[in-house]
């Protein structure tokens, strides 16, 4: 947890500078040990001093005036390459990512400089699949407190975490082993947050399909998710905002879909790698996998475990339309994102690379189990589950100049019906769970097709999670 404690990577206020691209292609090598491989970093590479080649200290002024703001390399000083590769989970093999740490505004309001941030996120996203975001200093003390909320309750008792389940919501916990990506067990531990509603809630009453209550085992666990979750929520509405005018569309064409957006959390918790139940891959904490939504704020401790695969044309998977799970999970071509002080990362989902038609696409990426346990957060904002999305105006123009491809050229689904993707995805991860039983047996996916589940606004906002 002491990587938790330090300052934050930049102070607040500030706009920060350096290079994405260069950062992660240069930037990368396998240390030694890890896999077997060897080396991957060019023989004579001198991390050191590219270090210094590619972080000139930009004075305050210029970073201030600059309209194309660049993220500074995190760790300029003191974290080598060397230090962040060694991280790694044994047994892998994959590039270190060295990414720069982008600074969100406090507010978005239009201005130049965040038009030219929401460019160079944009840009960061469609070179390096991963953007690292700063956290503000409140930010970090409510994920602080979540984290030791987090390590309570996974050292509760089985029995005592097992009763923290709800046949009506996917809320609550999934033990090791539970979760399924592509057909193999998956050794993360994990409590689901999603949007807490009670049986009298005009949707739960209805039985619309995954909508329930969370069952939290107690205050001292739900008050200081729910604060850092609300947080998270309102971060999540700025990239937005942000993304909107990287991507030069019509402001509010992405918020507008997530107005009581059904935005959920899961709290993970890995085992090391030696202390696992025997269900899983050994060293496998998740398979690879896409995520659902629109994007993924996530948070880890000083363990490290997360692996990503960068935008690639040869590699466009659509979950949506076929399953991604288990895709090149043994492939080359990963890349390591190590556990850095005071950051969010933010990978994309689904429903951003269909809105976008692949323009952004949805980061590939996958857990390894490493020699100590691990904590993390991954925050999905998401669409609102009743929100049916066709791709954004402009965007087949955009996708096809940038890239001529045909890959960008292959016709898109119509529309997608975001609560009907999440509940497909949250069957096919629990097949055995009570939830997609009582779904089944209840006839409750029918209900989907039903207009007030269609229709933005039907049932008055609830407050969010
Ligand atoms: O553990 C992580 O960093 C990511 C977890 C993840 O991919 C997920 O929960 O979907
Ligand atoms: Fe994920």
């Amino acid at each position: 947890m002491t990587s938790f404690m330090a300052r934050p990577v930049l102070p607040l206020g500030r706009r920060v500078m350096g290079s994405s691209r260069a950062m992660l292609n240069t930037a990368s090598y396998g240390p030694p040990g890890f896999g077997g491989a060897g080396m991957t970093m060019p023989p004579g590479f001198n991390a050191k001093a590219a270090q210094q080649l590619r972080a000139p200290r930009v004075p305050e002024k210029t970073a201030q005036t600059q309209t194309q703001p660049q993220p500074r390399r995190a760790h300029a000083r003191d974290d080598s390459l060397n230090t962040l590769g060694k991280t790694m989970p044994p047994g892998y093999k994959a590039q270190v990512a060295q990414l720069g740490v982008f600074e969100i505004p406090e507010q978005v309001t239009g201005s130049v400089g965040d038009r030219a941030l929401g460019k160079a996120l944009v840009r960061a996203w469609r070179q390096d699949g991963i953007i690292q975001i700063a956290m503000s200093e409140a930010q970090r003390r409510l994920m602080e407190d979540a984290m030791a909320a987090s390590r309570r309750f996974f050292k509760k008792s089985p029995a005592e975490k097992a009763a923290c389940v709800d046949s009506q919501s996917y809320a609550g916990y999934i033990a090791s082993g539970e979760e399924v990506t592509d057909g193999i067990a998956d050794y993360s531990e994990i409590f689901t947050i999603t949007k807490d509603l009670d049986l009298a809630e005009p949707r739960v009453r209805a039985k619309w399909p995954c909508h329930g209550p969370c069952p939290w085992p107690d205050v001292d666990m739900k008050t200081p998710m729910v604060r850092y979750n609300d947080v998270l929520g309102a971060e999540g509405e700025k990239l937005l905002q942000l993304v909107e005018f990287g991507l030069d569309v019509t402001p509010g064409s992405l918020t507008r879909h997530t107005r009581d957006g059904w935005h959920h959390t899961r709290v993970l918790r890995f085992p090391p790698r030696n202390a696992t139940n025997g269900r899983g891959k050994e060293g496998r904490g998740i398979g690879s996998h896409t995520d659902y939504g629109l994007f993924v704020i996530s948070a880890q401790d000083d363990v490290g475990g997360l692996f990503i695969r960068r935008p690639k044309e040869d590699e466009r998977f659509a979950n949506w339309e076929k399953s991604a799970a288990g895709l090149r999970e043994d492939d080359d071509g990963w890349v390591y994102v190590p556990p850095v002080d005071g950051v969010h990362t933010v990978i994309l989902g689904d429903m951003m690379q269909y809105l976008t038609r692949n323009y952004l696409t949805a980061t590939p990426h996958k857990v390894g189990l490493n020699t100590r346990e691990r904590f993390a957060f991954a925050y999905f904002h998401e669409p609102s589950f009743q929100a049916v999305l066709q791709p954004l105006d402009g965007m087949q123009d955009k996708a096809a100049s940038s890239s001529p491809s045909p890959a960008t050229k292959t016709k898109v689904t119509d529309e997608i019906h975001y609560g009907t993707h999440f509940t497909r995805m949250f069957m096919r991860n629990y097949p055995d769970r009570v939830t997609t039983k009582r779904l089944l047996a209840e006839d409750r996916l029918s209900l989907l097709e039903r207009p007030e589940l269609r229709t933005m606004g039907a049932v008055p906002a609830v407050p969010a999670l």
